[in-house]
C-alpha cells in the first residue's frame, strides 16, 4: 500500500459494520412447483446465499457490485462460456518490479478466468529477465519492451498512453474484455467471468467504508482530476479496471489527454493517474463495480465485509522498490 500513512487510521473503522441478519426467506415463501411448473424453484439456502445485506451491492445507479455471496459462480461460468470470449489482460514491470512478475503471473494460473482464453500483455524494459512460468490451454503472454523511466510515477502515469496504443494498435478483432493490474500483486481466489461488463471499476482498499470527505481525490481546481468537496461515488483504485476494448480505450486515451494538459501545466495530481481515473469515474459512470475483494490490502489483512480475498497486494518497501523515493 502506497503512502500508508495517509491511509492507516481508516483502518480503526473497518469492522464495525453490523453483522446482519440472515436473510428470512424459507422454502415456504416460494411458489411450489405443484403450483407453478414452468418455474424452476431454486433451493432457498442457495436463494439466500446470494444474499448479502452488510454491503451493499448495488450503486445508487443500479450498476451491480460484485461481493462474494451476490452471485453464482457456475451459472455464470455457464454463461459467458457459450460465448468464446478473450480477455486481455495488462501489466507493467519496469525497474526492481520485475521480481512481482512470477508471483502475477503462476497465481493468475490458479485462479483467473480459469477456462477462459487470457492473453497476457506485460509490458516491461527487461524483457530478458521475465522468467518461464507454464501457461494452460488457451493462455498467452506477449512481452512488450519499453522505455526505462527514472520517477516511480511517471512509470504508473504513462501505462494509460500504452494501454490507449494498445488497444489502438493490437487488440481490435484479438480481445473482447481488457483488465489493466497492477503488478505488485497475487491471486488468492477466484477473479472470473463476474467482473466482465462494459465498463468496470474496482472500489479501492483503503476507500471501501469511509466517508467521501476522506476519499483522497485531487482538491486543486487547477487539475483536470479535480473533484470538489462533496461531490464523488466511490474512491477507486488505480491498480485495477477494465471493461470492452472501446470503453477501456476512451478511458485511457480521455485520462492520457489530461494527464498531458495538466503536465503542460506544470500540475501533477496527487495520485497521479489514479486521481485521473477517479474523475473519468464520476463523469462516466462504471456499469460494474468490483468490491475490495478484487483489489484488496495484502492476504493477511482482515475486515469484516471480506468474506473472500480475490487479489491482493504483495508487501514491499518502497523505497527499495522504486526507483526515487
Ligand atoms: C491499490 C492501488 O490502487 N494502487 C495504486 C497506487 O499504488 P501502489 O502503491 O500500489 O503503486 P505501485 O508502486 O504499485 O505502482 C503502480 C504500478 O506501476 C508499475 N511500476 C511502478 C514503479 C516501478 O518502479 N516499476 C513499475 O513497474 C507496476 O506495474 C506497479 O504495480 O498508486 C499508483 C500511482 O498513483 C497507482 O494508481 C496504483 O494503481
Ligand atoms: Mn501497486
Amino acid at each position: 500500500m502506497r503512502q500508508s500513512t495517509n491511509r492507516e487510521p481508516l483502518v480503526a473503522e473497518l469492522g464495525k459494520i453490523a453483522k446482519a441478519e440472515p436473510p428470512s426467506c424459507t422454502s415456504e415463501a416460494w411458489p411450489s412447483k405443484s403450483m407453478h411448473s414452468e418455474i424452476v424453484v431454486q433451493p432457498a439456502e442457495s436463494v439466500g446465499r446470494r444474499i448479502r445485506t452488510d454491503v451493499a451491492s448495488v450503486s445508487p445507479w443500479s450498476a451491480p457490485i460484485i461481493w462474494e455471496g451476490t452471485f453464482d459462480a457456475t451459472l455464470i461460468d455457464s454463461i459467458y462460456k457459450q460465448q468464446n470470449l478473450t480477455i486481455a489482460t495488462t501489466v507493467f514491470a519496469l525497474g526492481k518490479y520485475t521480481r512481482f512478475i512470477k508471483g502475477f503471473l503462476e497465481s493468475a494460473e490458479h485462479h483467473y478466468f480459469v477456462g477462459f482464453r487470457v492473453h497476457f500483455y506485460l509490458f516491461t524494459d527487461q524483457p530478458k529477465s521475465v522468467p518461464e512460468v507454464k501457461m494452460g490451454e488457451n493462455r498467452s503472454l506477449t512481452v512488450v519492451k519499453v522505455q526505462s523511466l527514472n520517477r516511480w510515477q511517471d512509470i504508473s502515469m504513462n501505462r494509460m498512453e500504452k494501454l490507449e496504443k494498445l488497444i489502438e494498435n493490437e487488440l481490435a478483432g484479438e480481445a473482447d474484455y481488457i483488465f489493466c493490474l497492477d503488478v505488485d500483486t497475487m491471486f488468492y481466489g477466484r477473479w472470473g467471468a463476474e467482473s466482465l461488463g462494459r465498463l468496470v471499476g474496482v472500489i479501492h482498499p483503503w476507500f471501501f467504508d469511509a466517508p467521501r470527505d476522506q476519499f483522497t481525490y485531487e482538491r486543486r481546481p487547477e487539475s483536470l482530476a479535480y473533484i470538489p468537496a462533496g461531490e464523488g461515488d466511490y474512491y477507486y483504485a488505480g491498480a485495477a479496471f477494465g471493461g470492452t476494448l472501446e470503453d477501456v480505450h476512451t478511458l485511457t486515451k480521455t485520462c492520457r489527454e489530461h494527464l498531458n494538459i495538466d503536465a503542460a501545466n506544470s500540475i501533477e495530481a496527487v495520485w497521479q493517474e489514479e486521481s485521473h481515473l477517479n474523475k473519468y469515474f464520476l463523469l462516466n459512470k462504471p456499469s460494474k463495480l468490483l468490491s475490495p475483494e478484487y483489489m484488496w490490502r495484502g492476504i493477511n489483512e482482515r475486515a469484516a465485509a471480506i468474506k473472500k480475498v480475490r487479489f491482493a497486494n504483495v508487501p514491499k518497501n518502497y523505497a527499495e522498490v522504486r526507483p526515487n523515493a
